[in-house]
Protein backbone atom coordinates (compact mmCIF):
# COMPACT_ATOMS: atom_id res chain seq x y z
CA UNK A 1 0.00 0.00 0.00
CA UNK A 2 1.53 3.46 -0.79
CA UNK A 3 1.14 6.90 1.15
CA UNK A 4 0.93 9.96 0.13
CA UNK A 5 1.91 12.58 2.60
CA UNK A 6 2.08 16.18 1.38
CA UNK A 7 4.94 18.31 3.50
CA UNK A 8 2.96 21.10 4.68
CA UNK A 9 6.18 23.24 4.54
CA UNK A 10 5.19 24.46 1.27
CA UNK A 11 1.37 25.26 2.29
CA UNK A 12 0.00 28.91 2.49
CA UNK A 13 0.21 29.19 6.15
CA UNK A 14 -2.02 32.09 6.23
CA UNK A 15 -4.50 29.55 5.55
CA UNK A 16 -2.96 25.96 6.92
CA UNK A 17 -6.36 25.05 8.56
CA UNK A 18 -7.92 25.08 5.14
CA UNK A 19 -4.29 23.48 3.16
CA UNK A 20 -4.32 20.52 5.71
CA UNK A 21 -8.40 19.82 4.96
CA UNK A 22 -7.69 20.18 1.18
CA UNK A 23 -5.33 18.14 0.58
CA UNK A 24 -6.81 15.04 2.68
CA UNK A 25 -9.90 15.93 0.73
CA UNK A 26 -7.95 15.84 -2.65
CA UNK A 27 -6.79 11.96 -1.21
CA UNK A 28 -3.60 12.06 0.36
CA UNK A 29 -3.08 9.84 3.51
CA UNK A 30 -0.40 11.40 5.86
CA UNK A 31 -0.04 15.38 6.97
CA UNK A 32 3.61 15.64 7.01
CA UNK A 33 4.71 18.79 9.43
CA UNK A 34 8.58 19.87 8.97
CA UNK A 35 10.27 20.75 12.11
CA UNK A 36 13.06 23.43 12.08
CA UNK A 37 14.68 25.03 14.61
CA UNK A 38 17.46 26.98 12.83
CA UNK A 39 20.35 25.59 14.51
CA UNK A 40 20.43 21.58 13.24
CA UNK A 41 19.23 23.03 10.04
CA UNK A 42 19.18 26.56 8.85
CA UNK A 43 15.50 27.34 8.56
CA UNK A 44 13.20 27.89 10.96
CA UNK A 45 9.32 26.66 11.28
CA UNK A 46 6.27 25.29 13.22
CA UNK A 47 6.18 23.74 16.79
CA UNK A 48 3.87 21.84 18.81
CA UNK A 49 1.60 24.55 19.08
CA UNK A 50 0.65 24.79 15.13
CA UNK A 51 0.55 20.69 15.18
CA UNK A 52 -2.07 20.59 18.20
CA UNK A 53 -4.06 23.71 16.05
CA UNK A 54 -4.40 21.13 13.37
CA UNK A 55 -4.97 17.86 14.85
CA UNK A 56 -8.51 18.60 15.34
CA UNK A 57 -9.01 19.21 11.61
CA UNK A 58 -8.45 15.48 10.74
CA UNK A 59 -7.99 11.62 11.91
CA UNK A 60 -5.25 11.35 9.79
CA UNK A 61 -1.80 10.84 10.64
CA UNK A 62 0.22 13.17 11.46
CA UNK A 63 3.61 12.79 10.94
CA UNK A 64 6.33 14.93 12.22
CA UNK A 65 9.91 15.37 11.40
CA UNK A 66 11.63 16.80 13.42
CA UNK A 67 15.00 18.83 12.30
CA UNK A 68 15.86 19.81 15.93
CA UNK A 69 18.70 19.42 18.11
CA UNK A 70 18.61 18.35 20.96
CA UNK A 71 15.81 16.14 20.60
CA UNK A 72 14.35 14.73 23.54
CA UNK A 73 12.93 17.76 25.08
CA UNK A 74 10.54 18.72 22.37
CA UNK A 75 9.09 15.09 22.03
CA UNK A 76 6.73 14.98 24.74
CA UNK A 77 5.45 18.61 23.42
CA UNK A 78 4.70 16.88 19.71
CA UNK A 79 3.14 13.94 21.61
CA UNK A 80 0.76 15.98 23.72
CA UNK A 81 0.04 17.92 20.44
CA UNK A 82 -1.20 15.31 18.65
CA UNK A 83 1.51 13.95 16.75
CA UNK A 84 1.14 10.19 15.14
CA UNK A 85 4.34 9.43 14.47
CA UNK A 86 7.35 11.36 15.57
CA UNK A 87 10.94 10.89 13.80
CA UNK A 88 14.59 12.88 14.40
CA UNK A 89 17.67 12.32 13.18
CA UNK A 90 20.37 10.10 14.55
CA UNK A 91 23.01 13.07 14.59
CA UNK A 92 20.83 14.90 17.05
CA UNK A 93 20.35 12.53 19.46
CA UNK A 94 23.26 12.02 22.06
CA UNK A 95 21.82 8.21 22.76
CA UNK A 96 19.55 7.07 19.97
CA UNK A 97 18.10 3.97 21.80
CA UNK A 98 17.11 6.23 24.41
CA UNK A 99 15.46 8.67 21.85
CA UNK A 100 13.25 5.86 19.91
CA UNK A 101 11.94 4.79 24.05
CA UNK A 102 10.99 8.33 24.35
CA UNK A 103 9.07 8.99 21.44
CA UNK A 104 7.27 4.89 22.61
CA UNK A 105 6.41 5.63 26.07
CA UNK A 106 4.48 8.73 24.78
CA UNK A 107 2.26 6.65 22.85
CA UNK A 108 3.83 7.51 19.08
CA UNK A 109 4.96 5.33 16.88
CA UNK A 110 9.14 6.30 16.11
CA UNK A 111 11.09 7.23 12.93
CA UNK A 112 14.81 7.30 11.97
CA UNK A 113 15.85 9.84 9.25
CA UNK A 114 18.86 9.69 7.25
CA UNK A 115 20.35 12.63 5.43
CA UNK A 116 21.90 12.25 1.97
CA UNK A 117 25.14 11.35 3.95
CA UNK A 118 23.92 9.72 6.88
CA UNK A 119 24.99 5.80 6.61
CA UNK A 120 22.28 3.27 7.47
CA UNK A 121 24.61 1.85 9.73
CA UNK A 122 22.95 4.05 12.09
CA UNK A 123 20.12 1.18 11.89
CA UNK A 124 22.56 -1.74 13.67
CA UNK A 125 20.69 -2.33 16.96
CA UNK A 126 17.71 -0.03 16.82
CA UNK A 127 15.63 -1.11 13.28
CA UNK A 128 13.53 -3.47 15.62
CA UNK A 129 12.28 -0.76 17.37
CA UNK A 130 11.24 1.57 14.63
CA UNK A 131 7.91 2.00 12.94
CA UNK A 132 9.17 4.38 10.19
CA UNK A 133 12.55 4.99 8.04
CA UNK A 134 12.74 8.24 6.39
CA UNK A 135 15.36 8.57 4.11
CA UNK A 136 15.80 12.69 2.75
CA UNK A 137 16.33 12.93 -0.83
CA UNK A 138 17.65 16.41 -0.35
CA UNK A 139 19.51 17.99 2.08
CA UNK A 140 17.47 18.98 5.05
CA UNK A 141 16.07 22.28 5.80
CA UNK A 142 14.44 23.89 2.93
CA UNK A 143 11.26 22.53 0.05
CA UNK A 144 11.46 22.62 -3.81
CA UNK A 145 15.62 21.11 -3.79
CA UNK A 146 15.92 19.36 -6.59
CA UNK A 147 15.89 14.92 -5.97
CA UNK A 148 19.47 13.48 -5.00
CA UNK A 149 19.59 10.07 -7.44
CA UNK A 150 21.61 8.26 -4.70
CA UNK A 151 18.76 8.16 -2.38
CA UNK A 152 17.34 5.43 -4.78
CA UNK A 153 20.31 3.15 -3.60
CA UNK A 154 19.68 4.15 -0.52
CA UNK A 155 16.24 3.30 -0.93
CA UNK A 156 16.87 -0.50 -1.94
CA UNK A 157 19.22 -1.01 0.72
CA UNK A 158 16.90 -0.10 3.55
CA UNK A 159 13.86 -1.87 1.72
CA UNK A 160 16.40 -5.27 1.64
CA UNK A 161 17.03 -4.41 5.59
CA UNK A 162 13.43 -3.95 6.33
CA UNK A 163 12.17 -6.78 4.27
CA UNK A 164 14.78 -8.94 5.89
CA UNK A 165 13.58 -7.83 9.62
CA UNK A 166 9.97 -9.06 8.92
CA UNK A 167 8.69 -6.27 10.58
CA UNK A 168 6.09 -3.89 9.04
CA UNK A 169 7.96 -0.77 9.17
CA UNK A 170 7.06 2.40 7.51
CA UNK A 171 9.86 3.54 4.18
CA UNK A 172 9.20 7.15 3.66
CA UNK A 173 11.01 9.34 1.26
CA UNK A 174 11.17 13.08 1.26
CA UNK A 175 12.79 15.59 -1.40
CA UNK A 176 12.27 16.63 -4.91
CA UNK A 177 9.56 13.90 -5.21
CA UNK A 178 7.17 14.68 -8.27
CA UNK A 179 4.90 12.43 -10.35
CA UNK A 180 7.40 12.18 -12.84
CA UNK A 181 10.07 10.55 -10.82
CA UNK A 182 7.25 8.88 -8.18
CA UNK A 183 7.35 5.34 -9.94
CA UNK A 184 11.13 5.14 -10.06
CA UNK A 185 11.36 5.91 -5.98
CA UNK A 186 8.58 2.95 -5.61
CA UNK A 187 10.03 0.97 -7.40
CA UNK A 188 13.42 1.76 -5.44
CA UNK A 189 11.16 0.31 -2.53
CA UNK A 190 9.53 3.66 -0.78
CA UNK A 191 6.07 3.21 0.48
CA UNK A 192 5.16 6.32 1.71
CA UNK A 193 5.92 9.48 -0.36
CA UNK A 194 6.32 13.02 1.37
CA UNK A 195 5.59 15.77 -1.48
CA UNK A 196 5.95 19.60 -0.66
CA UNK A 197 6.73 21.64 -3.22
CA UNK A 198 5.12 19.18 -5.90
CA UNK A 199 1.80 19.40 -4.53
CA UNK A 200 1.32 22.69 -3.03
CA UNK A 201 2.25 24.26 -6.00
CA UNK A 202 -0.82 22.83 -8.02
CA UNK A 203 -3.80 25.03 -9.43
CA UNK A 204 -5.13 28.67 -7.87
CA UNK A 205 -5.52 29.50 -4.06
CA UNK A 206 -9.21 29.94 -4.96
CA UNK A 207 -10.04 26.72 -6.46
CA UNK A 208 -10.76 24.03 -3.20
CA UNK A 209 -10.04 21.22 -5.72
CA UNK A 210 -6.68 22.13 -6.59
CA UNK A 211 -4.82 19.16 -5.08
CA UNK A 212 -7.40 16.66 -6.75
CA UNK A 213 -5.37 16.19 -10.02
CA UNK A 214 -1.84 16.17 -8.91
CA UNK A 215 -2.37 13.85 -6.48
CA UNK A 216 -4.53 11.31 -8.68
CA UNK A 217 -1.51 11.61 -11.26
CA UNK A 218 0.85 10.36 -8.33
CA UNK A 219 -1.45 7.79 -7.64
CA UNK A 220 -1.80 6.66 -11.53
CA UNK A 221 1.86 6.82 -11.38
CA UNK A 222 2.39 3.96 -8.59
CA UNK A 223 -0.44 1.96 -9.73
CA UNK A 224 1.79 1.45 -13.31
CA UNK A 225 4.35 -0.06 -10.77
CA UNK A 226 4.48 -4.22 -10.31
O1 LIG B 1 11.93 18.02 5.20
C1 LIG B 1 11.94 18.57 4.14
C2 LIG B 1 13.01 19.55 3.81
O2 LIG B 1 13.88 19.58 4.88
C3 LIG B 1 10.93 18.23 3.13
O3 LIG B 1 9.74 17.70 3.72
C4 LIG B 1 10.56 19.22 2.12
O4 LIG B 1 9.54 20.05 2.59
C5 LIG B 1 10.09 18.54 0.88
O5 LIG B 1 9.77 19.53 -0.03
P1 LIG B 1 9.78 19.23 -1.58
O6 LIG B 1 11.18 18.82 -1.95
O7 LIG B 1 8.79 18.13 -1.82
O8 LIG B 1 9.37 20.53 -2.17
Amino acid sequence: MYRIAPSILSANFARLGEEVTQVLDSGADIIHFDVMDNHYVPNLTIGPLVCEAIRPLTKAIIDVHLMVEPVDRIIPDFAKAGANIISFHPEASRHIDRTIGLIKEQGCKAGMVFNPATPLSYLDHVLDKLDLILIMSVNPGFGGQAFIPEALNKLRLTRERINASGRDILLEIDGGVKVSNIAEIARAGADTFVAGSAIYSAGKDSDPHRYDSVIAAMRAELAKVT
